[in-house]
């Protein structure tokens, strides 16, 4: 049999991060960073405080230009992208600190999260053409799908200043993926919940990576949590990647293990 007559199907990862740079001022806040994130996995960005794990996300979401090396998203080689861009191209971004408007409802909130995919021109909106009003309807159906998906709908009304944190956390991520995103950034997505909050945010997380089939990259702290989320780990310590492989070899490995986990080991290897 000819096998060269076999055609292969190309699979490419979802996302590779090639020999990337980045420096503030002569300091450097990642150095030489290489690894890739697989189609529709979790992959959790971990280590200490000032490693470059929200540098790298703010790289991958176009906010920051690295010195050097490129990341290569579905196959597309770019080095400098615009915000914008990063989300036309399909790359949805959660933020660590909430940066919901809290003045405005659920609804509004998630709707602004489409701001970004809108086709009409300022005037055609300020003249509420019909292409406007088109597009406006189309955008609040879609943020009413999103807030159902997540539970939400009773809240759409509602201020979301107004909300528990833990229901705050879940319309920041419904609008960081009402532009059906095929990569999702999370920067802490846990950060600051009580137990509770974070088993349902973390579960938030699964169901949208099992069921939009979306890849994630999260920055997260509480590693017993990224342990059962995650499907694949790569730890940071002063901008270089420590280790980089399944959540049970991170685990194990010394070099994290001496580096970040400390004296969490015991209750991660419970
Ligand atoms: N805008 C900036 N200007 C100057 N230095 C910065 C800037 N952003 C990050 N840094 C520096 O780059 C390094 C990496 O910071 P970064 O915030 O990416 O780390 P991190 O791993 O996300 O930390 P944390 O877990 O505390 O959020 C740090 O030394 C930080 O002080």
């Amino acid at each position: 049999m000819n096998t060269s007559a076999v055609p292969t199907l190309e699979i490419r990862p979802a996302l590779e991060i090639r020999n990337v740079s980045l420096s503030f001022k002569g300091v450097k806040a990642i150095s030489d960073l290489t690894f890739q994130v697989e189609r529709q996995e979790i992959c959790a960005l971990i280590g200490p405080n000032g490693a470059g794990k929200s540098s790298l996300l703010n790289i991958l979401n176009g906010v920051y230009v690295p010195d050097s090396g490129e990341i290569v998203f579905e196959g597309e080689h770019f080095r400098r992208m615009q915000p914008l861009e990063a989300a036309r191209r399909g790359i949805g971004r959660g933020f660590q600190n909430n940066a919901l408007f809290s003045g405005m409802s659920v609804l509004d909130n998630v709707i602004a999260g489409l701001s970004r995919h809108s086709r009409v021109t300022l005037l055609e909106e300020a003249f509420r053409f019909p292409r406007a009003l088109k597009e406006e309807r189309q955008f609040r159906e879609r943020a009413r799908d999103v807030l159902h998906l997540f539970d939400l709908d009773k809240h759409a009304g509602t201020i979301v200043g107004t909300l528990p944190y833990g229901v705050q956390k879940k319309v920041e991520i419904a609008r960081a993926i009402v532009g059906t995103p095929r990569l999702l950034l999370l920067d802490e997505p846990l950060a600051g919940m009580n137990s509770e909050e974070k088993q349902a945010i973390a579960a938030v997380i699964a169901r949208l990576n099992k069921e939009l089939k979306l890849t994630i990259v999260l920055i997260e702290h509480d590693i017993g949590i990224v342990l059962k989320l995650a499907h694949h780990v790569v730890v940071l310590d002063y901008g270089r990647k420590l280790a980089d492989g399944l959540p049970e070899t991170i685990r194990d490995n010394p070099d994290v293990i001496a580096a970040y986990l400390g004296s969490d080991r015991k209750e991660v290897a419970a």
